[in-house]
């Protein structure tokens, strides 16, 4: 079963629409990156997926469960939305997580000095937070929601004003949470950074997800040939080629690369290069969001 799944959301404010019909879903144990220029309405959307905003139109389940038509179904959600998080800065961080763990249910003492542990904040944790710099509160905001053991961790921007040290770790904790079965969904602009290990990217732009790119065991091509656009309109012809696209003065694709070549010399074309190449999403990103 999905962790998460949207079905057709859309939100409008006034006669705004801010997000059209969107539908995707994330596993357990998957990392759901969501990219897209800014307003192109990624913070809306896991608003609307935490139950903080209602959508005009579609639905969104966790766990099976309706977020807006059953609020317990937020039982098995961690979040991460406004940053920092708020905080009562009086108390320690300690003493914030032990209030939010007493609100949701959880006794277990040992647990909070788990989550402090693995946001590394044990040195800092008997300090009031007013005293936590900007990174600090936003490692606790990420350590309270996850208290209660999630089952889907909903992120907006997790390593936005973290020092680069804190970025890693963030980035090392969401992959152990996904290895552990957390069904993960996050808003990015670093792409580079999360290709490294999200396991689907989700490209919003004008409020749709125009494209939804799967990171895991892809291979591409790199082929340079004369001339190119020609060569580009060839490729688009064969079925065992996808997602052939111009890049500088080359074609990516990915697929089948023999019967492609066989295609470009049978018809003529020059062949002056060929070969396999790492995805670099931030390209094709780029690509997707100018010809959108
Ligand atoms: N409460 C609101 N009332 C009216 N318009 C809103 C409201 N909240 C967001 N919007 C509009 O919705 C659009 C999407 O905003 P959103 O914050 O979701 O984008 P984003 O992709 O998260 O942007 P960024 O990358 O800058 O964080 C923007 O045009 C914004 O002005």
């Amino acid at each position: 079963m999905e962790a998460l799944r949207l079905e057709g959301l859309s939100k409008r404010y006034g006669r705004k629409p801010i997000l059209v019909g969107i539908s995707l879903s994330v596993r357990p144990g998957e990392v759901y990156a969501l990219a897209g220029p800014n307003g192109s309405g990624k913070t809306t959307l896991i608003r609307l997926v935490t139950g903080l905003a209602f959508p005009s139109q579609g639905r969104a389940y966790l766990m099976g469960e309706d977020v807006h038509e059953n609020p317990k179904a937020r039982r098995h959600l961690g979040a991460v939305v406004e940053a920092p998080a708020a905080f009562y800065p009086y108390l320690t961080g300690r003493e914030n997580l032990r209030m939010q763990a007493y609100l949701a249910g959880v006794r277990d003492e040992s647990r909070i000095s788990e989550v402090l542990a693995r946001l590394r904040l044990l040195a800092v944790a008997d300090q009031k937070v007013g005293s936590y710099s900007l990174g600090q509160r936003q490692r606790l905001g990420l350590a309270a929601a996850l208290l209660h053991r999630p089952k889907v961790l909903v992120l907006d921007e997790p390593t936005s004003g973290l020092d680069p040290e804190g970025v890693e770790l963030v980035h090392g904790l969401l992959q152990e949470l996904a290895q552990e079965g957390v069904a993960v969904l996050l808003s990015t602009h670093h792409l580079q950074e999360v290709s490294r290990y999200a396991h689907k990217v989700g490209i919003l732009g004008g409020g749709r997800l125009l494209d939804e790119v799967r990171l895991e065991g892809r291979e591409v091509f790199r082929l340079e040939a004369e001339p190119l656009e020609g060569a580009l309109a060839l490729l688009k012809t064969v079925p065992q080629v996808t997602h052939p696209r111009l890049q500088g003065r080359a074609i990516f694709f990915e697929g089948d690369p023999e019967p492609a070549l066989q295609a470009l010399l049978r018809e003529g074309y020059r062949v002056k290069a060929l070969h396999p190449q790492g995805f670099d999403l931030m390209a094709y990103y780029q690509e997707r969001v100018k010809h959108a």
